[in-house]
């Protein structure tokens, strides 16, 4: 009897469950259902970061997520694609949870609108940096930068790729460049990567508004001039038939983000579910991978209980260092220094749950704080107001701590006990938010390597990984967040991506 044809999946988070997904979905379509599909985790559970955690019903069951907790509506500074937020909405859809666990967040809401910053012991709203506040941190109206970007004729020149820092500094000068990255772009980095400006690669981060600048020699004058060509900036737009901006548009004109009822786990649990029911997908959890070796017309994937899988497809749905440890170091020398050259920071992430109603100085998303304002902390989340059309008949006040990213070796958290951090954050939040409560609960998670930071020279990486990968025809596919995309929808999108362009026929032939 002839083998069926394997395409293999390495790590169980969210990637490597939608590469299941998709696969399964193409598989079907492409009508090849005898298409093997394995998946292989480390670990007894799927869903990598994303965890969701209910507490008891004496707390009002509320919930502690360990990741991402909202899923954004609208592009963003981070976002690859306007249809990576359908997207989603689509699979929520077709997962049959859309309706029972989507709940938005209005534009208008203050968990929308007001994204704050410490600064000088106040919370400023990031929209209003230069007016609300008397005029600080921002001394001038935007205009002023603008302008000046605009007829500024100095740092006009082709760059490779430079630090988000650098970038400012080149487009907007010493004075106004130096106000804009402590307070803006400072702060708002952390509350998406953890990471710092002096690291993160403009090229990568912020693409479009480098690639803007880069073409049109100014980073306004480049917005202005395509500001009615959205849709050729977006050269994917078309991939997917069933992804049609206007049947979500009353969605998108009225929400910006939106959380899960439940958590964000139910995302992952249904996705099991439904993989576990589709005939198939093997799921293979508790496979620590010990090795992974291309051999002439297969892949073969060894394990540390010495299972041997084969393949005729890999796709890497692990961080990118991880897969590196499993190359051959000799074989795959150039690849894996490549992989292991995308750099990871390590995050501490604290929920806690208060006996208090209404502990926020403001209704708030939460708030950053720059790094000059020297805090041990990144930013503080306030869930209650974000998770308010569900949690506003529950008890007490909910927030979450992040702390680490690019600053946690410096900081030294790793030493850190569990009641030295509450200590920190105890004084932290009493000096910020004139917070002078004990948690009633709190739940203090501790995320080695959770994200993937951008920096300098990023692309040349992704290129020369790609590169090696076709020169030497590797059967191998990467996702996940360590390559082109940190949000969540982001990596569900680009994976949907990935398994359209995977050739299922070259593949199995
Ligand atoms: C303080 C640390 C962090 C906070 N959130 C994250 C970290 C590391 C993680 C994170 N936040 C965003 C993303 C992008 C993906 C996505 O939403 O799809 C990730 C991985 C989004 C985000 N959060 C904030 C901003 C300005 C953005 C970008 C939105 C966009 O692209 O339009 C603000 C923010 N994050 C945190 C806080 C406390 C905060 C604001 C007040 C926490």
């Amino acid at each position: 009897m002839q083998k069926s044809p394997t395409v293999a999946i390495i790590g169980g988070g969210i990637a490597g469950l939608v590469s299941a997904y998709y696969l399964a979905q193409k598989a079907t379509l492409s009508k090849i259902p005898h298409l093997r599909i394995l998946l292989l985790e480390r670990s007894s559970r799927f869903g990598g970061w994303i965890r969701s955690e209910q507490l008891p019903t004496k707390y009002d069951s509320h919930i502690f997520e360990l990741g991402a907790r909202t899923l954004r509506l609208q592009s963003g500074v981070a976002s690859l694609s306007s249809h990576s937020a359908i997207n989603t909405l689509k699979l929520l859809e077709q997962l049959n949870i859309f309706d029972s666990q989507f709940c938005p967040i209005d534009k208008t809401a203050p968990a929308n609108k007001n994204k704050l910053i410490y600064y000088n012991k106040n919370l400023v709203n990031l929209n209003d940096l230069s007016f609300i506040y008397g005029g600080k941190p921002l001394r001038y109206p935007p205009i002023v930068y603008g302008l000046y970007e605009y007829f500024s004729q100095k740092g006009r020149y082709a760059v490779q790729d430079e630090s988000i820092k650098s970038f400012i500094y080149r487009r907007f000068g010493d004075v106004l460049g130096e106000e804009i990255v402590e307070y803006l772009l400072d702060p708002v980095l952390k509350g998406i990567y953890a990471g710092s400006v002096t690291n993160l690669s403009a090229r990568s981060v912020l693409k479009k508004v480098f690639d803007l600048e880069q073409r049109h020699g100014s980073l306004l004058r480049g917005m202005l001039k395509t500001r009615n060509n959205k849709q050729k900036e977006d050269p994917i737009h078309n991939l997917f038939n069933d992804l049609n901006l206007k049947d979500y548009s009353s969605i998108l004109n009225k929400y910006a983000i939106y959380y899960l009822k439940d958590g964000m786990e139910t995302l992952v649990k249904t996705l099991v579910d439904h993989l576990k029911s589709s005939s198939n997908v093997e799921l293979i959890s508790n496979q620590h991978i010990q090795k992974i070796k291309f051999l002439e017309n297969n892949v073969e994937i060894s394990t540390r209980s010495n299972e041997i899988y084969s393949a005729d497809h890999l796709i890497s749905a692990m961080p990118s260092f991880e897969l590196a440890n499993l190359l051959d170091d000799k074989q795959h020398e150039i690849l894996r220094s490549r992989l292991n050259q995308i750099s990871f920071v390590n995050m501490i992430v604290i929920n806690l749950l208060y006996l208090k109603e209404n502990i926020f100085p403001k209704e708030a998303f939460g708030y950053l704080i720059p790094s000059r304002e020297q805090s041990n902390l990144l930013g503080v989340l306030f869930d209650s107001c974000i998770r308010h059309t569900t949690d506003k008949q529950k008890h007490g006040s909910q927030l979450t701590v992040m702390m680490g990213g690019a600053w946690y070796d410096q900081l030294r958290l790793g030493q850190c006990t569990d009641e030295q951090l509450l200590a920190i954050v105890t004084k932290e939040l009493k000096k910020q938010m004139n917070l002078d409560e004990k948690p009633l609960v709190y739940s203090i998670g501790r995320l080695n390597k959770a994200i993937p930071n951008y920096n300098v020279g990023h692309q040349d990486v992704l290129d020369d990984i790609y590169a090696i990968i076709r020169r030497d025809k590797l059967p191998l596919t990467l996702v996940g967040n360590s390559y082109r995309g940190v949000g969540i929808s982001d990596v569900i999108y680009d994976t949907r991506v990935e398994m359209e362009y995977l050739n299922l026929n070259s593949t199995i032939s």
